[in-house]
């Protein structure tokens, strides 16, 4: 069934998700908060996501209220949400988020700022897909989930492409959970490989930080199907595998005393800040970013502590 979708925020996931169903047949609206007008005049992304022509059937605007669908995507960085929904006063009856994080100012994902801030039913899009393979069409597999199933149903259904196929669940804490988290890994991944120490040290690194997310979301109230699904662990393979990933490249700059240019989303940086400042469960690959990141330590320091833990059950 095709029908009207508005995507608020024109960075590269929300463009490759406006590129997707536009060319599925879908209306899309896409609101971008500057440069609508340059985009739309030359039918592409190409700040953020370059080289993917916009079908017909997909415009482009930076007001507000042109936006009148039922159903709008949410793509924008985790820290935005909150400011952005207490003053945008959105009309959609559902709105679902893509962002992969935890808000710092008020500890919560972004289903709960979107039922805080709006009257929608809230749902989150999650799991392993960078906005590049879906925009070149390649073949991709996502969660939807919503505490509401009916209506996460009536989403599956309308969000499914032949290339971009949805599961679905109510356990919106998990597949949140395992967004948010799975970037801190990866940016610790990304230390691993950046500072030289090989692939078998970024396997172990990922198994143990499947071990500390999975402690995390289980606390917020995860289930364990969700988290070995595709938003955790599959989103931790894809994420700590591949420097297509910002965090995972945050993460090996870091290591290598270098950074990344301006403007680059790194949802990890946030979490991990906000996972270690809870201090209420042992999150040492947590602790580990955001010391790193604050350069309250190096690399070597990291990994020689980490190295040095008292011997324990698996
Ligand atoms: N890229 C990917 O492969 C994937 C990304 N995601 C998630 O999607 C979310 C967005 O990421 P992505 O699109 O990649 O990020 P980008 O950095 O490419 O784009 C972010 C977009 O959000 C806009 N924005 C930032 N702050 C505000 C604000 N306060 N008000 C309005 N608009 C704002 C930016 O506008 P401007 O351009 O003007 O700065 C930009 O258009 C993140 O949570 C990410 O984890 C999920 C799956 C895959
Ligand atoms: O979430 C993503 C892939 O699923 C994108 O990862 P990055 O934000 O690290 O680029």
């Amino acid at each position: 069934m095709t029908g009207r979708i508005d995507i608020l925020g024109a960075g590269a996931f929300g463009t490759a998700l406006a590129l997707t169903y536009a060319r599925a047949g879908h209306a899309v609206t896409l609101w971008a908060r500057d440069g609508a007008e340059a985009m739309e005049a030359a039918r592409e992304n190409a700040r953020r996501l370059p080289g993917h022509r916009f079908p017909d059937s997909l415009r482009v605007t930076g007001d507000l209220g042109a936006l009148t669908a039922d159903l709008a995507l949410l793509a924008l960085p985790t820290q935005s949400l909150g400011p952005f929904l207490s003053s945008a006063r959105l009309r959609a009856g559902t709105l679902v988020s893509c962002a992969k994080g935890i808000d710092r100012d008020t500890g919560l994902g972004p289903t709960a700022l979107i039922a805080r801030h709006s009257g929608a039913t809230p749902a989150q899009l999650t799991g392993p897909s960078f906005a590049v393979d879906i925009a070149a069409g390649l073949p991709t597999a996502l969660t939807l989930a919503c505490a509401d199933d009916r209506i996460g149903a009536a989403v599956q259904d309308r969000l499914s492409t032949h290339h971009l196929r949805l599961y679905r669940t109510t356990d919106v804490i998990g597949a949140e959970m395992g967004g948010a988290l799975k970037n801190v890994v990866a940016i610790a991944a990304g230390a691993v490989i950046g500072a030289g120490y090989g692939d078998s040290a970024r396997a172990a690194l990922i198994a143990r930080g499947f071990a500390e997310m999975a402690r995390v979301a289980r606390a917020a109230g995860a289930q364990e199907a969700t988290l070995t699904g595709l938003s955790g662990l599959g989103d931790l393979v894809l994420t700590c595998g591949s420097e297509k990933s910002r965090n995972f490249r945050f993460g090996m700059a870091l290591a290598r005393g270098e950074t990344l240019g301006p403007g680059v989303t790194v949802e990890g940086l946030h979490t991990a800040h906000e996972i270690a400042a809870r201090g209420d469960l042992d999150t040492p690959l947590a602790d580990a970013v955001a010391a790193l990141a604050d350069g309250r330590a190096d690399v070597a320091t990291i990994a020689d502590a980490l190295l040095n833990r008292p011997l324990k059950p698996e």
